[in-house]
């Protein structure tokens, strides 16, 4: 990692910013600050994300989950393991809507986020199959897998390799600890992977990786 990049800040954006960053249309700025106005309601009762983030949520979490878009622009089909609260998985699904066959699986273990996953589904009347299951367990065949602050990589990639042997390709969304993961998972996976920068933090990376096994 570059030094100057360890020093940067994230950009701060609002919603205007982040429309005129990404070309989001007017439809999905209103249904993304929809969802931003629900997670801050269902955050006063229930644990979803950081507090502090919902002030940075443009940033944190619309443009860190919709950035993902731009390295899959053909991809319809869509896992999101560990979705807790929808992230990255509702942000896609909102701006997938309305493109014949697209789908986003949102797949949670904990019972009370699948119900807010419930809510802002309707609400927004997304594209989205919710699984309240563990991620290893479903065979699900898609394009893309993704995954944000779900397990360390050695853990979730074993959460994703039924998905990756069924042909999809992983893009996983990690902080800055993302090389000392790798090092650690290459004892436990073979695998081919790139580190593409994060347009929404600069000390993170997204992971894409592809061809998964077992290290024998
Ligand atoms: C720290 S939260 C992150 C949620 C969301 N991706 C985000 O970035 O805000 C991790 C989530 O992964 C879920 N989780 C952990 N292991 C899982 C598994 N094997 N299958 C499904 N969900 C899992 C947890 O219940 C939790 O909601």
């Amino acid at each position: 990692m570059q030094p100057d990049a360890l020093l940067a800040e994230p950009p701060v954006l609002d919603a205007a910013g982040y429309q005129a960053l990404t070309g989001a249309s007017d439809a999905q700025i209103a249904d993304l600050a929809r969802y931003r106005d629900l997670l801050a309601e269902w955050n006063e009762v229930m644990n979803l994300v950081g507090p502090l983030t919902i002030a940075t949520y443009w940033t944190r979490h619309a443009l860190d989950s919709s950035q993902l878009l731009a390295l899959a622009p053909d991809a319809l089909t869509w896992a999101d393991l560990g979705a807790g609260a929808g992230l990255p998985g509702v942000v896609l699904a909102i701006l997938l809507k309305g493109r014949e066959g697209a789908k986003v699986h949102l797949v949670e273990s904990m019972a009370k986020r699948c119900r807010f996953l419930e809510v802002a589904a309707q609400a927004l009347d997304l594209p989205v199959e919710i699984h309240n299951a563990r991620a290893e367990t479903l065979k699900l065949k898609i394009d893309i897998v993704t995954a944000r602050a779900c397990a360390p990589m050695t853990k979730l990639l074993g959460f994703a390799e039924p998905y990756l042997h069924r042909g999809a390709t992983g893009l996983f969304l990690k902080g800055q600890d993302v090389a000392a993961e790798l090092t650690e998972a290459r004892k436990a996976w073979s695998f081919a992977s790139d580190l593409l920068p994060s347009q929404s933090d600069p000390r993170g990376r997204i992971v894409q990786v592809k061809r998964l096994s077992r290290v024998r």
